[in-house]
């Protein structure tokens, strides 16, 4: 399935060539998509007025454009403005829910994050690479043998390196061999969300029932348990009860959990109990496995040089990937031509990727810091913790996220080798300093400045 946006501007794109200027600039312009499931994409308009004319004028186009791209059913919701807030507000009410990106444009169908496993995240489909291969195996030790070898079993890395995946593999393979088990999975965001609503309706009795009875537990992103008080704690009894029956855990999160800000240290050290495996980025190979391995399971066909072609455009993560895959094969959809390594730069050319890359890249980021510092090159990539050295080389790592599109491992490395977790630590040192610190501010503006010049 195509992201929301990717398929939104593969249907703009279309409108417009379809449209006269002024329809397409009064309705579609100004048109905002926010949320995309299996079967609708609920879209925001400024008035009634713009609703109205998009229900009898252009749904029945978005659906035909929609179906040409996906090969699926796609209907158009439309809202106004103000119902959305309004919308937004309610569940803000009900859920307890303020924390940002939990609104109606969460992206992530729901079934597959909150309630239960996704059938297609199986051992089956996961493609082993270097990266992954020590966290696959532990995995499948687990769905073997859950509560007894790895527990908790702690998995972290960077966004879409395939966690979630290995997580539903091993709930779908323990339910698999024995459809009886109770298996809960739940992101650490529904976890205090659940919670939240079970102190309001004081029913934490229930709550605590439903969490301390199961056979394996999945929690998936706990990094967002940071700062939140009354979660760690309520998660800390819920780890307690399950640990002693020897039953199974499993924590997914970006960084390890003493890189957490503000765990508990009583939670990091449980955490810290069984195997905590980190998933660093494919290399190559792997992602052309991956990609051939979902072209083949969409039925797509894609000669091998193509593949290796969108492989080596994208490096960062697996579900951007997927995402290239899926956009690409739109594109050959709505032109009605087949998949080539032409068609596939012009499908992803508006994603910019490679401009964005060589307009700046680490090495030039790392010269002109140092310049600006009046430091050397290896003092950045080097080991001395001394303040002239370490302030410049997290401004340097900070640069280095937010200007390129290198995965952290990769900025880690050029910066001689260093841990992934080192560079998120720099990256959130700078970003929390910008809010306050002039003299931050100043130095990273200009630095900002000379990079794009
Ligand atoms: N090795 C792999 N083989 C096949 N598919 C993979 C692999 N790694 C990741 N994927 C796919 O990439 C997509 C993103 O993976 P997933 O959601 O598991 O990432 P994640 O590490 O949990 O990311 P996040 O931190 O954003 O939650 C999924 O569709 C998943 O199936």
């Amino acid at each position: 399935m195509l992201e929301r946006n990717d398929l939104w501007n593969l249907i703009k794109f279309s409108m417009e060539q379809d449209l006269s200027k002024i329809t397409f600039q009064t309705f579609v312009e100004p048109a905002k998509p926010l949320q995309l499931d299996n079967s609708q994409m609920t879209i925001e308009v400024p008035t009634n007025l713009h609703r109205d004319y998009w229900e009898k004028n252009l749904a029945a186009k978005f659906t035909d454009l929609a179906m040409q791209a996906t090969n699926e059913q796609i209907r158009p919701v439309m809202i106004t403005e103000e119902e959305h807030q309004q919308l937004t507000k309610d569940s803000q009410v009900t859920t307890g829910n303020v924390a940002a990106g939990q609104s109606a444009n969460a992206t992530t169908p729901t079934f597959m994050r909150e309630t239960k496993l996704n059938p297609k995240y199986t051992f089956d489909t996961f493609v082993i690479g270097k990266g992954n291969q020590m966290a696959h195996a532990a995995a499948l030790v687990v769905s073997e043998e859950p509560g007894s070898m790895y527990n908790p079993l702690f998995f972290y890395g960077g966004v879409g390196l395939g966690k979630t995946h290995l997580m539903h593999a091993i709930g779908n393979k323990l339910l698999e061999s024995d459809p009886t088990r109770n298996v809960k999975y739940v992101t650490s965001e529904s976890f205090t969300n659940e919670l939240i609503n079970a102190i309001q309706t004081k029913k934490q009795e229930a709550f605590r029932e439903e969490y301390r009875n199961v056979d394996l537990l999945l929690v998936d992103d706990i990094q967002f348990f940071a700062n939140k008080e009354a979660t760690q704690e309520e998660f800390f009894h819920t780890f307690n009860a399950l640990y002693e029956e020897n039953k199974q855990i499993v924590l997914t999160s970006d960084r390890l959990p003493n890189e957490i800000p503000q765990l508990q240290d009583r939670l990091v050290s449980r955490f810290k109990w069984g195997l905590s495996v980190d998933i660093t980025p494919p290399d190559l190979e792997t992602r052309i496995a991956i990609l051939r391995n979902k072209a083949d399971l969409e039925g797509i066909t894609i000669p091998d040089d193509t593949l290796s072609y969108i492989a080596g455009q994208i490096d960062s993560n697996v579900r951007e990937l997927e995402g290239a895959l899926a956009r690409v094969q739109a594109y050959s959809r709505l032109n009605n031509s087949p998949i080539t390594t032409s068609l596939v730069a012009d499908a992803l050319k508006s994603l910019h990727l490679n401009s964005k890359l060589s307009e700046v890249s680490i090495p030039v980021i790392q010269e002109k810091v140092a310049k600006y510092f009046h430091v050397t090159v290896a003092e950045l990539k080097g080991k001395k913790r001394n303040k002239q050295i370490v302030i410049p080389r997290q401004i340097a790592m900070y640069l280095s996220r937010e200007l390129t599109d290198s995965s952290l491992p990769r900025i880690g490395n050029e910066f001689g080798g260093k841990d992934h977790t080192t560079v998120i630590h720099a990256y959130d040192k700078i970003e929390a300093a910008l809010k306050t610190d002039t003299e931050m501010q100043k130095s990273v503006g200009d630095l900002k400045g000379q990079l794009k010049a």
